[in-house]
């Protein structure tokens, strides 16, 4: 293997991306074959391919020389009683050479669930290539990206030449459903994240068409409202007009919860909200951010605001409730004269600084009892919390943005927040105190978790550069960090006169 110092990093660049460019094809076709492995994390009964995920993953990164340990998450405790195994994570190490920097990449390999008659144009486990743009479910979320990484690294290996940065990888398969179990996994490996020096996460997307780095996400809540009326399923004809119906009791809390200018209407829960100040304030001016382009993206017509400080706030600083769906209800074709059993409304709430979690699940439930209690309804009301994800930000000048600012090289990147959730970002920065950062390759107008998702041929090849070349750039500036704050060379230095 080559050392670094045998060729220049400008001339390992170029040898780097020449060998990305040339084996564009064969990244391509790595990407549709994991897509088509439907590892939907939501549904149990996908739980076998979500499992055969993990492994090929694991077993994608073992060929890379790495060490690879498979961490038993145990048994998911399923609404109907049973149980399934949950997919095991992924903790890998590659290289462990103490004077060179320890990234860990976080990623994930399950997907949102993905339906042709959800409206798709091709099969979401299929990857198709329409004008240069990769389709298929996973594609930029997050199967893409944890590619590119893979195949940054392998560009080193096959290139014969020396990672100039110790990589450990952390990847699991419940992301989607709210990363169950993996705060006990790291709580539980401290000695696998002592001597990291970076977390690294590229799950999210950019802005605009600017390359961008993230420094804050928001968090998640999410919460299940149960309303039971009976045992089981009826005709509306035979007891119509003579029972309180679940669905009405559910229909009229969920109605309850946000108005139609955006508002939440739960009692207190803006009282935590960091207040917006000056210096904040003007941080929105100077971001790139297209509002028509981003209302094109979304096959939305009118957004709620309608100035581009207005969004970005209410994107990355401001709560949001968004109702998702009824478990129970009647959401086939036709027109099926049913009055349901038993429906289960699911609801979240984005959480930002400085909401707090058990504040924010008291609120939500005093609410609903007290608007259930005006129905006077003689129907069983359950809340539950299922996901409780707290926001992330992080310090921009950490020596890792800089890096990667270095790697994306044409463009200065925009420096930005996401409205999204990616729970383990804060659980990272509480447990293990590194510096966080996450990189996104993926574009404004991927649709993640919505029909169609893609990540264009472009954004995956470009992004396996910006990885490949932030090793190196991370190296270079760990290294000066080193000699530095290294009282050896200070005392070699002082000694020599300089
Ligand atoms: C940003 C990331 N790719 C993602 O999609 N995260 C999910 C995580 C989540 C939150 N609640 C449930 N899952 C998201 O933000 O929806
Ligand atoms: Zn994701
Ligand atoms: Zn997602």
């Amino acid at each position: 293997m080559l050392p670094l110092e045998t060729n220049g990093s400008e001339d390992l660049m170029t040898d780097l991306f020449t060998y990305i460019d040339g084996h564009q094809d064969e990244f391509v076709q790595s990407l549709k074959e994991w897509i088509a492995i439907p590892s939907d994390s939501s549904d149990p009964l996908l739980r076998k391919e979500l499992i055969k995920m993990v492994e090929i993953t694991a077993e994608r990164i073992q060929a890379l020389g790495a060490t690879v340990e498979l961490i038993d998450m145990g048994q998911e405790q399923l609404n109907d009683g049973q149980s399934v195994p949950f997919p095991k994570a992924i903790l890998a190490q590659l290289g462990n050479d103490p004077s060179k920097a320890t990234i860990c990449f976080y990623g994930h390999v399950d997907v949102q669930p993905a339906k042709m008659e959800d409206g798709w144009i091709t099969d979401p486990y299929n990857m198709t290539e329409r004008n240069e743009n990769l389709y298929g479910r996973g594609a930029t979320d997050n199967k893409g990206p944890v590619l590119a990484w893979i195949n940054a690294v392998d560009t080193y290996k096959a290139l014969n030449q020396e990672i100039p940065v110790n990589i450990k990888f952390i990847i699991e398969g419940v992301e989607e459903t709210g990363s169950q179990g993996l705060e006990d996994l790291i709580k539980g490996n401290s000695s696998f994240f002592s001597d990291v020096d970076y977390i690294v996460i590229s799950d999210n997307v950019r802005l605009s068409r600017k390359p961008a780095l993230t420094y804050g996400t928001r968090g998640d809540a999410y919460f299940f409202v149960e309303v039971q009326s009976g045992t089981k399923d009826l005709h509306s004809g035979t007891f119509g007009g003579i029972i309180h119906e679940s669905m009405r009791d559910l229909v009229y809390l969920l109605a309850n919860l946000v108005d139609s200018s955006g508002h939440i209407l739960i009692p207190g829960i803006y009282d935590d909200v960091s207040p917006l100040t000056e210096e904040e304030r003007k941080l929105y001016d100077d971001i790139d951010f297209d509002l028509e382009e981003h209302q094109n993206n979304s096959g939305v017509n009118t957004f709620l605001y309608s100035t581009k400080e207005e969004i970005l706030q209410h994107l990355w600083r401001y709560p949001c409730l968004s109702i998702h769906g009824i478990e129970g209800a009647f959401s086939g074709y036709g027109s099926k004269t049913v009055i349901p059993g038993k429906v289960i409304g699911k609801f979240s709430i984005r959480l930002v600084p400085d909401m707090k979690i058990p504040v924010v699940n008291k609120q939500v439930i005093n609410h609903l009892k007290s608007v259930f209690a005006k129905l006077k309804s003689p129907n069983k009301l359950v809340v539950t919390l299922q996901i409780g994800a707290l926001p992330w930000i992080a310090n921009v000048n950490d020596l890792q943005y800089e890096a990667a600012r270095n790697a994306i090289r044409k463009v200065t990147p925009e420096m930005i927040r996401d409205g999204s959730t990616i729970p383990l970002a804060r659980i990272f920065q509480d447990l293990t105190k590194k510096s966080i950062m996450m990189l996104p390759i993926g574009g404004a107008d991927d649709g993640e978790h919505s029909q169609n998702e893609k990540i264009s041929r472009s954004n995956y090849i470009q992004g396996t550069k910006i990885f490949a070349s932030f090793f190196l750039e991370l190296a270079k500036l760990h290294k000066d960090l080193q000699m530095n704050n290294d009282p050896l060379t200070i005392k070699t230095s002082q000694q020599n006169g300089s």
